[in-house]
């Protein structure tokens, strides 16, 4: 089976990433690993998705494969970006009524229609905005704090990327179907070469939400792997 190798990439040190629809080289040092938004609200019952009627009983074993994807690529030189989603407490970089993300976001509506919850979800400083407890970013690693769901926009992503010459990214986190999906197509757009650790994120939504965004990258915009075979693969 053929390997898809960037141009650009070629003669560095490689490893291949077995991957659908076919393998991917990723040079370590051309590679970033990106977590994506694992925080309280995305990952912990009494979180915001939990609390917007979302299912998150199921993100344990998410947040273990994440945590194994990082301590490999972290060994292996790779560099690791943290996301987390979110704006300042009294919710300016959300947005007001003349920003569809006031009235898609549904943590801004969970709020409105639960004025008690008003100033926690989402919010810089706040529980639900940390980061779970089981990932820890440690030295060298980049937390990148986004306020929309791609996190190409209004951040310094891609000047980050650039200066440090990366082309791939690795993608974990959740929702698959939002920020992960968001950040790989758009990222894509800007000639980075994406690849998503399936077991290693988690969707917002049905899991029909996650097939539909895995049959997407797989077939429209990037790779897709796992973790074990990830890690196999960094270890050769
Ligand atoms: N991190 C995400 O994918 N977020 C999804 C929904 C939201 O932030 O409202």
């Amino acid at each position: 089976m053929s390997t898809v190798t960037c141009a650009h990439t070629s003669s560095l040190p490689n490893i291949t990433l077995p991957a659908r629809p076919e393998s991917i080289a990723l040079p370590p040092t051309q590679s970033a690993l990106i977590v994506v938004d694992m925080q309280n609200a995305y990952a912990t019952e009494g979180g915001y998705l939990d609390l917007a009627g979302f299912d998150v009983s199921a993100t344990k074993p998410v947040i273990a494969k994440i945590h194994q994807a990082v301590t490999a690529a972290r060994a292996a030189g790779m560099q690791i970006i943290w996301f987390q989603n979110g704006w300042d407490d009294q919710y300016v970089e959300a947005g007001d009524a003349g920003s569809p993300n006031f009235h898609k976001s549904n943590a801004l509506k969970t709020m409105r229609k639960r004025p008690e919850l008003q100033g926690t979800l989402l919010s810089k400083g706040g529980w639900d905005y940390a980061l779970v407890d089981e990932l820890v970013p440690q030295a060298g690693d980049i937390v990148l704090p986004k306020p929309r769901y791609s996190g190409f926009f209004n951040t310094p992503l891609d000047s980050m990327l650039r200066s440090r010459g990366i082309r791939h990214l690795v993608f974990t986190g959740i929702a698959t179907n939002v920020c992960v999906e968001s950040t790989l197509r758009d990222g894509f757009f800007l000639e980075y070469f994406g690849v998503v650790l399936e077991d290693a994120t988690y969707q917002a939504g049905p899991a029909f939400a996650q097939q539909a965004a895995i049959f997407n990258i797989e077939t429209f915009f990037g790779w897709v792997s796992d973790t074990d075979t990830f890690c196999e693969a960094l270890k050769a």
